[in-house]
Formats: structure tokens, C-alpha cells, sequence
């Protein structure tokens, strides 16, 4: 491979040439290009076969808590008293406040700035409003990550100025930019695993994930991400980390790495963009919900309830329910509605068996089911063809945030409402087959039931 030409502008082409220098190797039918609405990415400069090298990048050019020179210039242990993200972060804000002898200052140049993130951590509260209805509200974290600025990153760098530089650049502001660009372009670097594991892992693993293996790559990160289109993978080799076509891309396709699929709310929130057709959309119902309303209604006392919640999720059961565009019902909330259905002696035996109940649909089920969704349905401001009739303006018409937030709860919507409908509709029909069936056993049995009796025939 020969360094490319396909950079267009000078950051671009000083950014590829450090890469190279550093024992990056590109493939020339490679090339940046700005895509409308979603940033740079990167480009098919020709036909690309399946399976073909895009890039090779030396593990020593990630920028993680191992590659960065920081954690070795404050005193020993220090370092390691930082939890959660907050190491990764210091980092990023660490080498992007030393572009003198930062090894990564050409990468820095590339990255969008604050003003160009539209994730969730960025919006005002009254953008936030037209939100109003999806649970992805309740996981923004802004106030969470304030108070880890305040109270860790500021008195840290108090601490240990000496070794990261004057404590006026460590500003909140930079702490989100940097904190964000760690939400939306890391990626999940085990030296053990050989599969890509990526900046999109689900929610919960992204809690419980080791900052230490969440590394930033250069060049990879710079890939867009479109639910369908996959068709670049990162290959993790013990030297190097390997993109390559999954597929053949035609010349002037964009080259996207969509690692999973996660829902518009997700999407959204860690990445400020929404997928209009996605398949992995969903919406979620809290168990908050089910206890409230079931729980209530069978005229359990809060201990009681509270019990019962408690009692579901130490048999692992989560405290949220996904429904997704399958409009099936999920098992285990119907488990956890049957949960609040029980006599206090069955759920005495429930308790004894260490397991919740089956979660099974029958008409009492889903009675519950339906007035949950219904629940679900109010909590949004506006209807489904509200929804429709906004986003049938033109774009320009529309900002951009708040079209974004349109698709996000318009998904959400069209989801409980079908999965309402089909629930309905499912109990009917397994109503009308037992009635037709206890009919046919009758008919079988030459039982023609009370209208011959009545007809004394
Ligand atoms: C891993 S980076 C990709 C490179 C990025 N476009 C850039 O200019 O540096 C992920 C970010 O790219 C943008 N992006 C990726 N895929 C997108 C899409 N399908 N639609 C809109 N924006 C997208 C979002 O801003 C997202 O946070």
C-alpha cells in the first residue's frame, strides 16, 4: 500500500501522513469526504471486493489509560483512584491541552468540536421537552457527570497540577466534549478477544465495562454507523487493528461500521443522530409501572409491592421491559404482571420456588398488558399523527433536534400502539378458537348444546 492522496483538506492529509508515519498502512481506494448531516466519513475511491484491507492501524497509536504517558507522571497510585469513565477522560482532555508533545495532536484536529454534537448530554432543557414520554430521558446522565466534575476531575486537578498543566483548561465544558467523544467514537479494545466489540455495546455492559479495555481509534472511528448498510468490520490482531470490507462497496459508496443496532432513543443520545428506518427500535416500560398500576389495582400496600419489585429482580429479572417492532409482548414482563396478580399464598410459593411465574399471555395478562401500554401511550404530548404531520414538513421547516426527537418518540408510539393492537387481537383469536373449539368437542361428542334442547330436537 502507497500513502493516499484521497485527503481534501490539509488536516486530513496531515492526519493520514502521521498515521502512516506512525506504521498505519491505508488503502488507497480509501478516502475522507464530508456527508450532509452526518459529518465526515469515510469513502470507496474505487470498487472495493470483499474482505479487503481498508487499514491497519499499530496498537500503539490507540489512545488509551495504557498509551497515554499521564498515569506515569502523577504519583504512584494516583491514577488508579479514578473510577468509571473518568480515567479515559482525563486522558483526552490531558493530551488535547498538550499539542506540543501530545502523540495524538493530529488526531485531535479532526475530531468535531462541542457546537457540532447534537447527543442528548448537549441539549437545552426546552429541546429536551419534545422528548417528553421516552425513558431515554431518564439516562442523559448530565447532572451525574456534573457532579463527577465537581466533586472528582476538579479537586484531582487541583491535586496534581504539576503534572497536568495549568488547572484553567480543565474546564467543565471540556470535560463533556471529551466525555462525549467517548461515548460516541470508543471502542471496546480487549487484547484477549479477537471479535470486535464496539462503541455500541448495550447499555448495561457499557456500565459495567473496564475503562482500561476502551481505547479511541483513530481512522476507525472516523467510519459513519447506518442501521442496513454495514459493510466495514474492525479485526482485532495482536499488533494491529485490521478494517475491512464485509462486502463489495461500489466507488463513491460511503463506508459505514455499524457495530450494533441500537434504538433511535440510543442512538440519539450517545450519538446525536437517528436512524429514520430502524429495525432495532424499541420502547421501554419501567417495572415502576407495572407496580404502580398492577399493584395498586390488586390493593397490595407499598411493602407489599415493594416486595414483590424486589423479589423480580433478585431473580435477575431487569427493571425495565423492552418492546421492540416484533410487537410481541416480552416474557418477562408478563411474568412480572402475573408477579402482581398472585394471592399472597401463591406468591408466598413463588418466592419458595426462587423463580417468578411463567410469563404467559392469557386474557387476564393481557388485559394488564393493554392498560399498561395505554399507561405507556399518555405519557407522550402528542399523538402519532401529529407526529406524522411534522415530519412531513420540509426539513428546513423543522430543527434539526426536534425532528430528531419526532422519529425517536414517533417509533416509540408506533411500537406501543401495534403491540397493543396484536395483543388484542391475538387474545381475541385465542378466544374465538377455544369458543369454535369447545364448540367442535361438543359437535364431535353429537352435543349441539342448548339450541337443541331448546328446540327439544
Ligand atoms: C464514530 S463518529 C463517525 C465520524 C464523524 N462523522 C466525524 O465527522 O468525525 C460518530 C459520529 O458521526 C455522526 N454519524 C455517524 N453516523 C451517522 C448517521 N448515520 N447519520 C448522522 N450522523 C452520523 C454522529 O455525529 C456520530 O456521533
Amino acid at each position: 500500500m502507497t500513502a493516499p492522496a484521497q485527503t481534501s483538506t490539509a488536516e486530513e492529509a496531515s492526519f493520514f501522513s502521521w498515521l502512516t508515519t506512525n506504521g498505519a498502512t491505508i488503502s488507497p481506494a480509501l478516502g475522507l469526504s464530508s456527508f450532509p448531516g452526518m459529518g465526515r466519513g469515510a469513502i470507496a475511491l474505487e470498487d472495493i471486493q470483499p474482505d479487503t484491507l481498508l487499514f491497519a492501524l499499530p496498537r500503539p497509536l490507540l489512545l488509551t489509560t495504557s498509551t497515554s504517558k499521564l498515569p506515569s507522571l502523577l504519583p504512584d497510585g494516583a491514577f488508579s483512584t479514578l473510577g468509571g469513565w473518568t480515567p479515559l477522560i482525563l486522558i483526552l482532555m490531558y493530551e488535547s491541552l498538550h499539542p506540543e508533545t501530545s502523540l495524538w495532536t493530529p488526531y485531535f484536529s479532526l475530531l468535531p468540536k462541542t457546537d457540532s454534537f447534537h447527543s442528548l448530554m448537549f441539549w437545552e432543557a426546552a429541546e429536551l421537552e419534545d422528548l417528553q414520554g421516552s425513558m431515554v430521558l431518564g439516562k442523559v446522565g448530565k447532572e451525574e457527570a456534573e457532579e463527577e466534575f465537581e466533586t472528582v476531575l476538579k479537586p484531582f486537578v487541583e491535586e496534581h497540577e504539576s503534572a497536568l498543566g495549568p488547572k484553567e483548561g480543565y474546564t467543565l465544558e471540556r470535560f463533556h466534549w471529551c466525555g462525549s467523544l467517548v461515548l460516541s467514537r470508543s471502542f471496546h479494545v480487549d487484547a484477549k478477544e479477537e471479535e470486535e466489540e464496539s462503541d455500541d455495546e448495550e447499555e448495561e455492559e457499557e456500565e459495567k465495562e473496564d475503562v482500561a479495555d476502551v481505547a479511541m481509534v483513530p481512522m476507525a472511528d472516523l467510519l459513519n454507523a447506518k442501521s442496513g448498510a454495514d459493510n466495514a468490520r474492525l479485526f482485532y490482531e495482536p499488533l494491529t487493528l485490521n478494517m475491512m470490507s464485509t462486502s463489495f462497496i461500489p466507488k463513491g459508496s460511503q463506508i459505514f461500521n455499524t457495530y450494533a443496532d441500537p434504538p433511535n432513543s440510543d442512538l440519539l443520545r450517545r450519538y446525536g443522530h437517528v436512524d429514520d428506518e430502524n429495525e432495532a427500535d424499541l420502547v421501554e416500560i419501567g417495572l415502576e409501572s407495572v407496580v404502580d398500576l398492577v399493584g395498586e389495582a390488586q390493593g397490595l400496600s407499598e411493602e407489599e409491592r415493594e416486595e414483590r419489585a424486589e423479589f423480580l429482580l433478585e431473580c435477575g429479572v431487569d427493571d425495565t421491559f423492552s418492546l421492540d417492532r416484533t410487537l410481541t409482548l416480552p416474557t418477562e414482563l408478563l411474568s412480572a404482571i402475573r408477579t402482581f396478580l398472585l394471592s399472597k399464598p401463591d406468591f408466598v410459593k413463588q418466592v419458595n420456588k426462587e423463580s417468578p411465574p411463567r410469563g404467559k399471555l392469557d386474557s387476564q395478562i393481557a388485559e394488564w398488558a393493554v392498560k399498561l401500554i395505554q399507561k405507556r401511550e399518555a405519557e407522550y404530548l402528542t399523538s402519532i399523527e401529529d407526529d406524522l404531520a411534522l415530519l412531513a414538513l420540509p426539513s428546513t421547516d423543522v430543527p434539526l433536534r426536534k425532528r430528531m426527537a419526532v422519529v425517536v418518540r414517533l417509533g416509540e408510539k408506533q411500537i406501543l400502539k401495534g403491540t397493543r393492537e396484536k395483543t388484542i387481537e391475538e387474545v381475541a383469536a385465542e378466544a374465538k378458537a377455544e369458543k369454535d373449539g369447545k364448540k367442535r368437542t361438543r359437535e364431535e361428542k353429537g352435543d349441539k348444546g342448548g339450541k337443541r334442547s331448546k328446540t327439544g330436537k
